[in-house]
């Protein structure tokens, strides 16, 4: 007979953590998310709410929700946001009901937003549950470059986000974990290897003393 070993004891279970990558527009967040995303089934983007025109190739509802000015007051009005933040003369919130929902569910959250925004998550009560990771671009005329590469925004635009990453970037100091995007492949491992640390918290293992106690055979 196989010996019995409750479900819940055969792993400790773990308590999701809310994983924020934050940069100068232009150093890479979006392209370091979308490749974690592809290979690690737990963890979601949290999808913003913005007052940004869609750029081509956005789709709503997985790159952004887009919505009016309108929309967006109601949103901060009836408590539906997490955070909210004006950046490059847009407005960009995180709805609360789909981060909480998969938080509860024990899933990680990966959030693509400002400073602003990662301060108002620090506040928060779920502040203990944030792993923040700021990212650098090489240098400022790589940073240009890779903006203008894009080719999703106007001159005025890019003109305009060189302007504020001075700002952007004088906030690095606020986050956990520091990297330099020059090679792609290098800074997605180390995303890779933050994530996989910080999952193996102890404090984030939840029925760790009890898995410990039942390996040892302990009477609980
Ligand atoms: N390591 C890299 N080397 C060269 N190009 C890169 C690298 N990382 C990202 N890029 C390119 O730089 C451009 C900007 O990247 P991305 O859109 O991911 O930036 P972002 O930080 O998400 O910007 P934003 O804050 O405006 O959303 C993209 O064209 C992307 O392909
Ligand atoms: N505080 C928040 N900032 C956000 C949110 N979603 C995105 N952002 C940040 O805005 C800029 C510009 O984004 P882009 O898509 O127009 O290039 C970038 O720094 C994002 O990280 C949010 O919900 N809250």
């Amino acid at each position: 007979m196989s010996e019995f070993i409750h479900p819940n004891l055969t792993q400790p279970q773990r308590r999701g953590l809310m994983f924020v990558l934050s940069s100068p527009s232009g150093a890479g967040k979006t392209t370091m998310s979308r490749k974690l995303l592809e290979d690690d089934d737990h963890i979601t983007l949290s999808v913003s709410a913005t007052t940004r025109a869609p750029r081509a190739g956005e789709i709503d509802g997985r790159d952004y929700h887009f919505v009016d000015n309108a929309r967006f007051d109601a949103m901060v009005a009836n408590g539906e946001l997490l955070e909210w933040a004006h950046v490059f003369g847009n407005r960009y919130g995180t709805p609360r009901a789909a981060v909480e929902a998969t938080l509860h569910a024990g899933r990680d959250v990966l959030f693509d937003i400002d400073w602003q925004g990662t301060q108002q998550l620090q506040q928060t009560e779920a502040g203990g549950d944030l792993v923040r990771v700021f990212i650098l671009p090489p240098n400022m005329a790589e940073l240009e470059r890779r903006l203008r590469s894009r080719a999703t925004d106007s001159e005025d635009v890019v003109a305009g986000r060189m302007a504020r990453a001075a700002t952007e970037i004088s906030h690095w100091g606020e986050y956990d974990y520091i990297l330099v995007n020059d090679d792609a492949a290098q800074c997605l491992a180390e995303i890779r290897a933050i994530l996989a640390a910080e999952r193996l918290r102890r404090f984030r293992q939840l029925g760790l003393a009890a898995f410990v106690r039942d390996m040892l055979g302990v009477a609980g």
